[in-house]
């Protein structure tokens, strides 16, 4: 069978299944925007955790719905973990995410992610200067953030037109939406469309956020109130969710 468009009513749906089920989503997430990413896994209804320790991972991994493996700073003994973490999703059959953080920075953080891809990650996720030297990854749902997020799998094309100019400027909205998209994944097995609702939210969030906030600062904060309790009702009049079939 295959999979249909995902709609704004079915993203709503989706967020009341993250709400009522409350999935566990694990994070190897950049030293940066930990708390910020935790906060938004947190605010839909999911609940973080945040291990990076060797001697932790396959126990956090193993009970985790879902993971997202971020590489915004890499280390060597972070290699060793995400490594790791990669190793017992695939053999779990886990859902999880890659962000490939600055691979268009590093030619050896941009080997490391091929490396990983090899791990068959459900999604990879990057901004277009990422995305654009990752290319293809035909066995996982592809996405590029940016002003409009582009998404695809191997049978469809989609966009969400939802969002806001200050999300780019509050570091880690991209981060975050690793998280959100991964708590996401743990309620819905059709990932392309569990990333679609997942960005309709953060998207239609961010823009009835901006309608209070005053700069980023205080975006950033009305963003996080308008995450924990955006409606179903918000969902269906604000989300755009594009596709060529209609
Ligand atoms: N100009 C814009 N207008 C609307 N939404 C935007 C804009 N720029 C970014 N976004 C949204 O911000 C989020 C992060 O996307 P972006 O492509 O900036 O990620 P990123 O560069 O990886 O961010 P970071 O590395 O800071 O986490 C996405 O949900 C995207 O839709
Ligand atoms: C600024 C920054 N540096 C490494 S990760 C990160 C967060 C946004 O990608
Ligand atoms: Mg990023």
């Amino acid at each position: 069978m295959t999979n249909g468009f995902p709609t704004a009513a079915k993203a709503a749906e989706i967020l009341e299944r993250v709400r009522q089920t409350r999935p566990r989503v694990h994070c190897l997430m950049n030293t940066v925007v930990q708390k910020f990413t935790a906060d938004g896994i947190t605010v839909v209804g999911g609940i973080p955790s945040m291990t990076t320790s060797l001697e932790e991972i396959g126990a956090f991994v193993t009970k985790a719905d879902a993971l997202t493996i971020n590489l915004g700073t890499l280390d060597a003994d972070r290699r060793k973990v995400i490594r790791f973490a990669a190793e017992i999703a695939r053999a779990a059959g886990k859902p999880w995410i890659l962000d490939p953080v600055h691979c268009d920075y590093s030619p050896s953080r941009l080997a490391f992610a091929r490396e990983l891809i090899a791990f068959r990650p459900t999604i990879v996720r990057g901004n277009s200067a990422e995305m654009n030297l990752i290319g293809d990854v035909p066995n996982a749902v592809r996405i590029e953030t940016g002003p409009v997020d582009h998404l695809r799998d191997a049978t469809r094309d989609i966009r969400i037109v939802n969002g806001h100019p200050w999300m780019a400027k509050v570091t880690g909205t991209g981060c975050l939406s690793g998280g959100v998209i991964a708590a996401f994944m743990a309620v819905e097995k059709d990932a392309l469309t569990a990333a679609a609702a997942a960005l309709a939210v953060t998207g239609v969030s961010a823009e009835l956020a901006a309608r209070h906030a005053k700069g980023p600062g205080t975006f950033e904060a009305a963003f996080l109130d308008v995450l924990s309790e955006i409606s179903g009702e918000d969902i269906i009049n604000h989300a755009r969710i594009e596709h060529e079939q209609g």
